[in-house]
């Protein structure tokens, strides 16, 4: 049989569009198959609507600080339905322009359930392909745990398109979707009560930035339930109450799980098709995204190394070139200092080693720490504060870790990343001319480091 295509790709999501419009840029001949929304996680229930609701959620705060530089802003009113629908509706717009961009690179796009049969051997529902490469870029979907009530559960997707905005809130997890969407929801006027089940929520983050975002978030009244764990849900009149593991109860009007996420794998597989996989369910790659089946590949979500849309992007790059392209990347994907942003209230930005990480990683370091209250608050009574830190390798000076939680922490951690990614060490920092007054000049301007031992 001749093959149709150099390359059919499975979900049309961060990884699985870049991949097909890299793979056609190569001259290879691309198909792509999405059985639900084009751009996939990020675009329709992830990153995008998140951080519109994310930006919606700061306004309350912005009329009260406007009140201390002499602005009036009586009586302003919040609705949910107009937050709601125009995000849906530049969601639209993002879904239009993702299939025109497929389009426009000469892709094939088909609408529907994609199903690997066979090696080179893809089904669109009914319909049969052949190619000489599969991809599967097919992603995740909310976790939730087993237990009593579980059904009552409400998962991330649902935030995106809820009738009504619940008054009382709560959201359970401590990772990255809970934290954000404790401070959404307390931002939109929601009572909110985040469940975590261990000591301290942000698990993996460095241990200072994760005490700082909960003081920050317990002094706006967020209710942090640490050491809690929910174990069953009922209905209650119109509300659903929460039963914890020592017995106490409490009611709200919603509960979302944000517990994290599992490889989405539902009827991707013919029997006998299926490649190997890890041991949390996620498909099992090599270096270069190889399954354990000739030709066929996965990226992103699926195979579960790192969550984040730029990481889905750049692999979905790799491994296009890898394939189609003149000139071959990097032997393989780099994954060291991947800068990432908690868009919580108050934002953190990270890149590089934790305090904890670096102990494990250099016998000494020089830790950096400066706490401080934005110029932006200093003309009321707003208690808002940043707090910066760098991590230093004390013997060869080159910084391993920089974390930042308050305003502005995702956009400033974007630039530094780059010095990061470059080797800088603290000697460059300090050779760099701050711009003032800034909060990012901070960074460049910390001079008492405390020298820590492994
Ligand atoms: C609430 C939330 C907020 C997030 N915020 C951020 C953020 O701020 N920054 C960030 O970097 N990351 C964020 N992420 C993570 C980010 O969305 C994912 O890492 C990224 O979308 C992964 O891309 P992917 O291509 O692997 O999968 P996806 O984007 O999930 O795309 C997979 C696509 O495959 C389709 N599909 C699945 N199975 C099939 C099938 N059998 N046939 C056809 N199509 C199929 C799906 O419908 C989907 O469109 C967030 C995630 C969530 C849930
Ligand atoms: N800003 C961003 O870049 C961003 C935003 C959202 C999501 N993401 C990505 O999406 C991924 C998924 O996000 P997430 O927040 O769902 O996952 P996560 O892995 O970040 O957090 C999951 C949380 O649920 C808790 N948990 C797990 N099982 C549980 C159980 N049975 N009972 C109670 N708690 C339980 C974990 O302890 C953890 O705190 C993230 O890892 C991240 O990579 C990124």
């Amino acid at each position: 049989m001749t093959t149709e295509f150099d390359l059919v790709v499975i979900g049309a999501g961060s990884g699985g569009v870049r991949a097909a419009r890299m793979a056609a840029s190569h001259g290879a001949r691309v198909a792509i198959i999405e059985e639900r929304f084009f751009g996939g996680t990020c675009v329709n229930v992830g990153c995008v609507p998140k951080k519109l609701f994310s930006y919606g959620s700061h306004f309350p705060q912005e009329f009260a600080l406007a009140e201390d530089f002499g602005f009036s802003v009586q009586g302003w009113s919040f609705d949910w339905a107009t937050l709601r629908d125009n995000k849906s509706r530049e969601i639209e717009r993002l879904n239009g322009i993702y299939q025109r961009i497929l389009d426009q690179a000469g892709v094939t796009v088909f609408e529907g359930h994609g199903k690997v049969l066979g090696q080179g051997r893809v089904a669109v529902d009914d319909q049969e392909l052949s190619a000489a490469n599969i991809l599967i870029a097919t992603g995740g979907k909310p976790y939730v745990p087993e237990f009593p009530g579980c059904e009552l559960a409400r998962i991330s997707d649902d935030l995106f398109y809820l009738e009504t905005l619940p008054e009382r809130v709560a959201v359970v997890g401590g990772g990255y979707i809970a934290t954000e969407f404790a401070g959404i929801l307390h931002g939109l006027g929601c009572q909110v009560t985040q469940v975590y089940r261990g000591d301290l929520f942000l698990r993996g983050f460095d241990g200072d930035i994760r005490q700082f975002v909960a003081e920050q978030m317990r002094g706006q009244e967020v209710d942090l339930k640490f050491n809690s764990d929910v174990t069953r849900l009922d209905r209650v009149g119109s509300g659903k109450q929460v039963t914890y593991q020592d017995g106490s109860q409490q009611t709200f009007d919603e509960v979302f799980y944000a517990t994290g996420r599992v490889p989405k794998l539902d009827g991707l597989f013919a029997d006998g098709a299926t490649p190997t996989l890890t041991e949390k369910g996620a498909i099992k790659v090599d270096d270069g995204f190889a399954t354990s089946i000739p030709c066929l590949y996965a990226l992103g979500d699926v195979i579960d190394r790192v969550q984040l849309t730029p990481v889905a992007l750049a692999e979905g790059m790799w491994l296009a070139a890898q394939l189609f392209g003149e000139s071959k990347p990097q032997a393989t994907m780099d994954y060291r200092n991947i800068a990432t942003a908690v868009f919580s209230h108050p934002n953190i930005g990270t890149v590089g080693l934790s305090q904890e990480e670096a102990l494990q990683q250099a016998s000494a370091i020089r830790v950096y720490k400066s706490g401080f209250r934005p110029m932006r608050y200093t003309l009321g009574d707003k208690q808002e504060r940043s707090f910066i830190k760098l991590i230093v390798d004390d013997e060869t000076d080159k910084v391993l870790g920089l974390h930042m939680a308050g305003e502005d922490a995702a956009e400033i951690t974007q630039g530094f990343a780059v010095a990061i990614k470059m080797g800088a060490s603290k000697a460059d920092f300090d050779a760099t001319v701050g711009i003032h007054p800034t909060a990012a000049e901070e960074l460049v301007t910390m001079r008492q480091g405390e020298r820590i031992t492994a």
